[in-house]
């Protein structure tokens, strides 16, 4: 589903050149939900952006679903669903409602098909409430609802996740976390997430992707990136270790990930 050989993307800043993500290579199966995780500036978000389309990579290959996303933008747009926790895709001054009426104009999706998803997308989300408010007036929580309702709305195969559960409170989180680990589960949609909450990570995923410096560090299980640290059971503990390792200055004594640690499948 998605396919990375050898990705890499540079950037040149003034006479500086920076290797934002370099020799990148996995592969994610349909119906698989996978973390990605990395310290700030990782090359997390760049990965995403020449994932969706909206960065070309200066070196190796990506698809997605067999397409190419920096030349097929529009056809994966109809098989990509995209949500940026810290940015909104809804019009800011327009009802709920009408936001989602817009995407199903710019997804062409058939209205009797629209009516049906929204419908149980506003029960799953629980949207009811809100629809006819408009988004600026929305907490967070409702936003972010209402974000993940729009990218679902042309029901794509690939659903890619920036943050989505950054600034909200555990009550809205846990709805949020079960509403994708049922998407992911009942439709089979192929997931990407990444986050810097690892509750996101321990409660959704199974198989989690670490960038460090633009590159693959571990690809694995859960349960994997725990081994790498031994003596650390926490989750948090054990990728901060890893974080701190990546920057020369560790709580424990410094341990590399080992790449190609693969799970095989999630
Ligand atoms: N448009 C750009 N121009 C120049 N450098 C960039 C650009 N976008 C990203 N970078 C650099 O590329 C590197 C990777 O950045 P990226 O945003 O992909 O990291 P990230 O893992 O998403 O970080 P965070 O967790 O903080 O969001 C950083 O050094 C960043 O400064």
């Amino acid at each position: 589903m998605i396919d990375a050989a050898e990705l890499g993307r540079v950037f040149r800043v003034r006479r500086q050149v920076v290797h934002a993500v370099r020799d990148l290579s996995f592969h994610v199966a349909p119906g698989e939900f996978v973390a990605c995780l990395g310290p700030n500036g990782a090359g997390k978000s760049t990965t995403i952006k020449m994932l969706t389309g909206i960065l070309a990579p200066t070196s190796g290959r990506i698809r997605v679903d067999g397409l190419d996303p920096a030349r097929r933008r529009t056809a994966l747009a109809r098989r990509i669903g995209v949500v940026f926790g810290q940015r909104t895709t809804l019009w800011w001054d327009l009802p709920l409602r009408d936001s989602l009426e817009l995407n199903r104009l710019l997804y062409k999706v058939d209205r009797k098909v629209f009516r049906d998803r929204l419908d149980e997308l506003c029960v799953l989300l629980d949207l009811g409430g809100f629809l006819t408010t408009p988004v600026r007036q929305l907490s967070l929580g409702q936003r972010m609802r209402g974000d993940i309702a729009a990218a679902l709305l042309h029901d794509p195969a690939v659903l890619v996740l920036d943050e989505p559960t950054i600034g909200l409170d555990v009550v809205s989180k846990a709805e949020v976390r079960d509403f994708l680990r049922r998407r992911n589960a009942e439709h089979g949609t192929t997931v990407l997430l990444t986050t810097h909450d690892l509750g996101d990570v321990e409660r959704l995923c199974r198989r989690v992707l670490l960038i460090d410096h633009g590159s693959l560090a571990f690809d694995g299980t859960l349960d994997g990136l725990r081994a790498l640290v031994p003596g650390r059971t926490s989750i948090e503990d054990v990728v901060a270790d890893l974080y701190l390792s990546s920057r020369g200055s560790p709580r424990t004594p410094p341990r590399r990930p080992v790449r190609g640690e693969t799970s095989g499948t999630a």
